[in-house]
């Protein structure tokens, strides 16, 4: 409608950039797995997808865990969260070796935000060890295990979202 405000996404409320290279990002889940590794040994990995994907590769080879599973789940369309959608639940394999409940399995995420995706696992799972490379801090408490936090409003720009562009000077008027 004329004279409405459009809605602003996720990332535009958020106002704070916090983008994330390659290097940084396998450095940060290489410093999760040393705390860890303090916490296992873990039967499986349980990467979130899609983001999970990639931290639960790394730590998962660096703690000599064979078993990877997937939980698919999709909210934010880019950077607009709707309902949540489990489009593919934990497998019966998985849930075995959990004992029904989690207990040894490692449930790895990007990131937590609002906190909603690692509580609709972790109702999965509720004995499960949950780790997340960053984390702000409304989901912060859902976490046994992080790396970095930034603050609320920060939008967390990862390398696989991401590509270099050429940026204007300063005195052009860039931020
Ligand atoms: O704590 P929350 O507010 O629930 O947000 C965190 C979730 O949001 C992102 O996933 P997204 O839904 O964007 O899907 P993707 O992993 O496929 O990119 C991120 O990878 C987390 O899974
Ligand atoms: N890439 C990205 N996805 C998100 N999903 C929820 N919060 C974020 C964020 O800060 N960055
Ligand atoms: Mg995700």
């Amino acid at each position: 409608m004329a004279g409405e405000a459009p809605e602003l996404s996720a990332q535009e409320r958020a106002g704070r950039a916090f983008p994330v290279s390659w290097d940084q990002f396998h450095r940060d889940c290489r410093a999760l797995t040393w705390r860890l590794n303090e916490v296992g040994p873990f039967h499986a990995v349980i990467a979130i997808t899609r983001g999970g994907l990639v931290p639960a590769a790394i730590v998962a080879r660096e703690l000599g865990v064979r078993v990877i599973d997937t939980v698919c789940i999709a909210s934010y369309d880019h950077d607009k969260q709707g309902e949540l959608q489990v489009l593919k639940g934990i497998s019966e394999q998985a849930m075995k070796l959990g004992g029904g409940t989690g207990k040894g399995l490692l449930i790895v995420d990007d990131l937590v935000d609002t906190g909603k995706t690692g509580r609709l696992v972790r109702e999965m799972l509720p004995d499960a060890h949950f780790a997340t490379v960053y984390a702000k801090p409304k989901g912060r408490p859902l976490v046994d295990t992080f790396i970095t936090e930034v603050s609320q409003d920060t939008w967390i720009f990862f390398p696989w979202d991401t590509a270099l562009s050429y940026h204007p000077p300063l005195r052009d008027g860039a931020a």
